[in-house]
């Protein structure tokens, strides 16, 4: 019974000769939060919309709960969405929204409660033209989860929102999570999805280039070990591994390495031996953005070579 949510198996739409998605799979399993990640027009929109059904695909497969998401009456009750471009009507406040939205999502929550989940109760007579971004995006979310959906696809939630307005959705989306909600996440902010996604596929020109749960992912990138020496010392002989680089700029050594542990045990060694305090020690794995940036630059030199 407990399958995966979503399954998608060598995924491909075409639009004539161009192929905007190019064979891609992925499952997302149940209560995950999985984040669909990739440049610009790399066709994680595309790939929502076929698992939205929305679009057909020209070939593979895509499963939402066992069935195609063609199937709108099995999916309806059990999936909500909140699309790049909200659709709320301006001169309805938040709470007629919500109560004209109820009349179509069987088993929907009071409006009331919609509201308070979202933290938007003291806008209930707000006008939605009146509203900041952030708080339409909230009601976009209230609408998507007012039947109580299993799985909540949420395409780019934050963008365009302030750095303020994107923590509060954020902390929404992680309460929805927490609630064992399942959510398919597409954001062009890394860091959200570092923070909120248990895994990720990172996609380019309509493929996945990386996929896994996020500590996998993050560990195939560089990290870093960046310290100070102290006055007067010199950089000679600091250990530095095959494939690994050092930089110095002053004082400041910066070491990439696939190993930031054993690269940060090493250095410690080199200035243990030579008496030496090193000053603001720094030893961390590559962010997801590091290691997004890293696949653009050398997707980006495999196409120019
Ligand atoms: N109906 C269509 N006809 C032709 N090309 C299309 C059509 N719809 C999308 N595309 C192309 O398919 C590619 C993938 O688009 P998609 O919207 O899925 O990308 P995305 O990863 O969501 O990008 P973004 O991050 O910019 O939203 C793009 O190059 C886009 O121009």
């Amino acid at each position: 019974m407990n399958g995966p949510v979503i399954e998608v198996g060598g995924l491909r739409k075409s639009y004539g000769s161009f192929t905007a998605v190019d064979g891609v799979s992925f499952e997302v399993g149940q209560g995950e939060v999985f984040a669909l990640l990739g440049t610009n027009g790399a066709g994680k929109t595309t790939t929502i919309e076929i698992l939205e059904g929305y679009l057909r695909p020209s070939a593979g497969t895509a499963r939402v709960f066992g069935h195609d998401p063609a199937d709108r009456a099995a999916l309806r009750s059990r999936t909500g969405l909140v699309l790049q471009e909200s659709g709320l009507f301006g001169d309805l406040t938040a709470a007629e929204t919500v109560a004209a939205w109820r009349r179509f999502t069987s088993g929907s929550r009071p409006v009331a409660e919609a509201l308070e989940l979202v933290g938007l109760s003291g806008q209930a007579g707000t006008r939605v033209k009146r509203m900041s971004g952030g708080e339409r995006r909230k009601l976009d979310i209230a609408l998507a989860t007012l039947g109580d959906p299993e799985l909540l696809f949420l395409d780019e939630p934050t963008t365009g929102l302030d750095a303020e307005a994107r923590r509060k959705v954020r902390d929404l989306v992680r309460d929805l999570a927490a609630r064992g909600m399942t959510v398919l996440l597409t954001t062009h902010y890394l860091e959200e999805a570092q923070e909120l996604a248990a895994r990720v596929a990172i996609m380019d020109k309509g493929e996945i280039v990386t996929q896994g749960t996020m500590a996998e992912v993050l560990g195939r990138g560089s990290g870093r070990v960046a310290f100070e020496l102290p006055d007067g010392a010199t950089p000679e002989g600091l250990p530095v591994g095959d494939g690994d680089a050092l930089t110095v700029d002053g004082r400041r050594c910066v070491i990439v390495t696939a190993d930031p542990e054993s690269a940060a045990h090493a250095v410690l060694g080199w200035a243990h031996v030579r008496g030496l305090r090193l000053s603001g020690l720094d030893v961390r794995q590559a962010t997801l953005e590091e290691v997004f940036l890293d696949i653009a630059d050398r997707r980006g030199q495999e196409v120019r070579t």
